[in-house]
């Protein structure tokens, strides 16, 4: 019986769940035990808007402990990864993406259309701000932060001040609880965060048994739907709460498969916002994404980004908040 790998996760509930449900595939898989190691980050400890706090704060701590040897995997929501790579580790896996989409929770069962001009609408990250302003609905939109259920209870609480949140559809669906969802968010209004709804599997470079044996839980597509989400985010140098997102869909055309790159850049108040669009063949995920930034690009992404204010060179390398 070989001894249990470890695998460092962040003690919020959504970061138990996914963690948990990543032990259970690998000892599926495998027949390895592998226990779970609470590290604190950061972000846990602090209560302070992430655009504030800044670089990777749900990630750094595990990624010290990783290359500490305290712990052997890590599990991290792919989104708030940074965009730089970490010396000395590897990616080994990203496991089936779950629904990416952003989703609604409002009062009264509403959906995004039958809240009036107005309404309250609470989100933390500036991508769905953006977005939401840009509907050009009248709607307030207020930040929020907090685990899952903080914000849910600004909606369904007792103490409720808000007619409605949005929160990927992802997270609410680890934790169980997509029912309370009143209307899942269709890509053309508000296209998700890079890698939203994804999972990244993460170990030391210089354990390549490991390495090999994580890659079970690789799943190609979503891999390459990923690759060419956070290359766009990556060659626009957009820092961690950048209004920006990136939807790439795989699908099966005549010649093989196919990837479809969707990305917007939008002003915090929505009154600028480009969307292109891009396809090519899931081998050049990268280069697809990178293409679809330089031609956002053109179009003076980067006048909208660096309106922003809190990002700049010394923070591009962080990945979105939401
Ligand atoms: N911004 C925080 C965050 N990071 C990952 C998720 C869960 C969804 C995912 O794994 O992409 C969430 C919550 C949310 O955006 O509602």
């Amino acid at each position: 019986m070989s001894t249990p790998l470890r695998l460092g996760t962040r003690g919020s509930a959504l970061a138990m769940a996914q963690s948990g449900q990543v032990a259970d595939a690998l000892t599926a898989a495998t027949g390895r035990r592998v226990e779970l190691v609470e590290v604190v980050t950061a972000g846990d400890r602090s209560s302070a808007p992430v655009h504030r706090l800044g670089v990777g704060v749900f990630v750094s701590a595990l990624r010290d402990a990783l290359v500490a040897g305290t712990i052997d995997l890590a599990v991290h929501s792919y989104k708030d990864l940074p965009t730089a790579a970490a010396p000395g580790l590897h990616i080994a896996a990203v496991p089936p993406r779950q629904d990416p989409r952003d989703a609604l929770i409002a009062t009264g069962g509403r959906t995004l259309a039958e809240l009036p001009p107005g309404a309250t609408v609470g989100t933390g990250a500036l991508r769905r701000t953006a977005q939401l302003h840009a509907l050009g609905l009248q709607l307030e939109v207020t930040p929020i932060r907090g685990n899952v259920d903080t914000r849910l209870a600004r909606v369904l609480g007792p103490d409720a001040d808000l007619d409605a949140v949005v929160l990927a559809r992802a997270g609410l669906a680890r934790l169980d609880r997509a029912d309370v969802i009143t209307e899942t968010l269709d890509p053309m209004l508000m296209l998700p965060a890079p890698a939203q709804g994804a999972l990244a599997v993460e170990c030391r470079i210089d354990d390549p048994d490991l390495v090999e044996l994580l890659a079970v839980l690789d799943h190609a597509p979503s891999r390459a739907a990923v690759t060419a989400e956070r290359a766009l985010l990556a060659t626009l140098e957009a820092g961690c709460s950048a209004p920006v997102a990136a939807y790439a869909e795989l699908a099966e055309g005549d010649d093989g498969d196919e990837i479809y790159l969707r990305g917007a850049v939008i002003s915090p108040d929505g009154s600028r916002d480009l969307r292109l669009s891009r396809t090519g063949t899931p081998a050049d995920a990268a280069e697809i994404g990178k293409a679809l930034a330089a031609e956002l690009l053109d179009l003076g992404a980067d006048s909208i980004l660096g309106q922003e204010g809190h990002t700049g060179p010394g923070t591009q390398q962080f990945g979105s908040t939401g």
